[in-house]
């Protein structure tokens, strides 16, 4: 979709008025020149034309007027767009699932709302101005044409053949242009690996020359190179327009006074014809500006038509009322295999069969790679599995109820995020929150003000015990932790199995914990051993063997 579309679908009910608006002042910068040339020609001195003094007059307060007013409505229509595109990109963020997001990529959804949604905001103004100077040069045409029929043959024929000559650079252009944003993203990709790895890039000299010289520069280059090429034949289109304008002008001035009998006719053409030069300069300038918008445009409702695709559809966030769990959750023949775009064989989960009982512990065990972290996903329901069905208290998971499915869980994955503030917890009572600071030796550490954390700046093991916090005011019937002892030292280590799990099984959640702990898994009441993506067995902690 092209910016003008974008503008005019967004218009909504003031479609006509925006229209209206955006044309009138061309239109009447027409009519000006006209009185202009009627004034400058009179070939009688009988003093000052009032008449014509009214029309200017008037005329220009038009064009004030109503060029302001249609700057105004496209600053707020796209104003308006863009926040809501923001808003439903979120939303429609929010109810995809995990695999999409994961297959969309993050830095396509973040181009999305920052860079593509900054050009439209930065050109929407200068877009406006176009059509003002494309409805001068409508004019300008007509103008001619009521002047000299035969001027205005030679003007469209002038027109015609710099569009055709113009379009083919423009074309090239925009084709550059798209190619330049493509590498653009492949730098974003290696800028971004410079940042997030920083820690990384900067301990290991290699690897920071390899990332800077073989990936950033290259692509930083085929960029500028792609950039440099669209712009040449940008200027290409717009040097062989001003050839044909120029001889246009020229046609016009020297052949035309041959073929009308009124001698003040090619001087009122020239003056239209160095009047619409303006336009046509400003015209052609403003293309490169428009193909970027286009482009912007195009990749924003790229994205929205995806995502909309993939959203799922979302309970009424009133209706997500917490579920609870008092039988347990089953697993049958549940089978999930990742999305491949290189063609490599993808890894596959199941078919999986499981049960696990409310107030049940459960740990998951096995190598790495065999699948664990993907089965906590399924059973969370953050993949949707291709085979089998999952259920909770005999009900089975559905796309109408998965929200509420998800809403049994709170979960500490190996990468977790941790959030500032503690969003979604209704915080009454305070007193739990210090008491959990303090259980977790981070009263002296971490404070809770202005209903933020004071600091997220922690040690590993200190992020996961505040994660440890958040989780546990959620209040949730099952627990799932990732690894979550991995980085804590030896006494919290104890702590997490023989304390902390043995007191949420004591209150009857269910907890399940994926671990290569395995001095501990006496703790558990099932374990669940995976093996290439295969539950491989189901045993009790005495028949536990590593
Ligand atoms: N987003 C993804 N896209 C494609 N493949 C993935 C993705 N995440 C994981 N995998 C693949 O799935 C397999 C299982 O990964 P998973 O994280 O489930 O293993 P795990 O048993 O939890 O391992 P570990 O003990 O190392 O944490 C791996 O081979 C991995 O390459």
């Amino acid at each position: 979709m092209n910016f003008f579309r974008l503008l005019y679908r967004e218009a909504g009910d003031s479609k006509r008025t925006f229209l209206l608006l955006s044309l009138v002042p061309g239109l009447v910068m027409g009519l000006i020149i006209a009185v202009i040339n009627a004034v400058t020609n009179y070939q009688q001195n009988t003093g000052l034309q009032w008449q014509y003094l009214g029309l200017f007059v008037l005329g220009c307060a038009t064009v004030l007027f109503t060029m302001n007013r249609a700057l105004n409505m496209a600053t707020a229509i796209i104003a308006d767009y863009l926040c809501r595109l923001r808003i439903r990109v979120t939303a429609q963020v929010r109810s995809l699932n995990l695999a999409t997001v994961e297959e969309i990529g993050l830095t396509r959804i973040r181009a999305a709302v920052g860079r593509d949604h900054q050009t439209i905001e930065e050109t929407a103004p200068a877009l406006v101005g176009l059509i003002y100077f494309v409805m001068q040069l409508v004019m300008s045409a007509l103008y001619i044409c009521y002047l000299s029929p035969l001027a205005f043959i030679v003007t469209l024929a002038f027109l015609a053949g710099a569009i055709f000559f113009y379009r083919k650079s423009y074309r090239d252009a925009e084709e550059l242009m798209r190619q330049a944003s493509l590498s653009e993203q492949a730098f974003h990709n290696s800028f971004e690996n410079i940042l997030s790895g920083f820690k990384e890039v900067k301990l290991n000299a290699q690897r920071s020359d390899d990332l800077f010289h073989n990936y950033i520069i290259p692509r930083s280059e085929q960029v500028e190179d792609l950039r440099v090429e669209s712009g040449r034949s940008f200027n290409y289109g717009q040097s062989v327009s001003d050839v044909f304008f120029y001889t246009l002008m020229g046609t016009l001035v020297f052949a035309i006074p041959f073929y009308v009998s009124d001698l003040s006719i090619p001087g009122k053409i020239v003056t239209v014809i160095v009047f619409a030069s303006g336009a046509i300069t400003s015209i052609i300038r403003m293309l490169p500006v428009v193909s970027r918008a286009n482009l912007a445009v195009s990749n924003i409702e790229e994205l929205r038509e995806l995502l909309e695709k993939h959203s799922e559809a979302m309970d009424e966030r009133s209706e997500v009322r917490q579920a609870r769990l008092s039988k347990g959750i089953s697993l049958k023949k549940i089978a999930y295999t990742y999305h491949s775009e290189d063609g490599d064989r993808p890894f596959s989960i199941g078919p999986c069969d499981l049960e696990i009982a409310s107030g049940e512990m459960v740990f998951i065990v096995g190598g790495n790679g065999s699948g664990k972290s993907t089965l906590a996903k399924i059973l969370t329901g953050l993949y949707e599995p291709d085979g089998g069905h999952l259920s909770w208290d005999d009900k089975v998971v559905k796309p109408e109820n998965i929200d509420r499915y998800r809403s049994l869980f709170s979960v500490i994955f190996s990468d977790f995020h941790l959030f500032d503030r503690l969003y979604g917890v209704d915080l009454t009572d305070e007193q739990k929150l210090y008491d959990l600071l303090e259980d977790m030796k981070l009263d002296e550490k971490v404070h809770y003000r202005n209903n933020r954390f004071s600091t997220t700046n922690l040690s590993t093991g200190q992020r996961k015990r505040l994660a440890m916090v958040v989780a546990l005011l959620e209040d949730r019937d099952v627990y799932l932790f990732d690894e979550w002892a991995a980085d804590q030292d030896p006494e919290y280590r104890r702590w997490f199995y023989t304390d902390f799990l043995m007191k949420l099984k004591k209150e009857g959640r269910t907890v399940i914990a994926i671990t290569h702990d395995d001095r501990y898994f006496d703790v558990a009441d099932k374990i669940v051993w995976m093996e290439e993506g295969r539950i491989s067995k189901v045993s009790s902690p005495a028949d536990a063997t590593v």
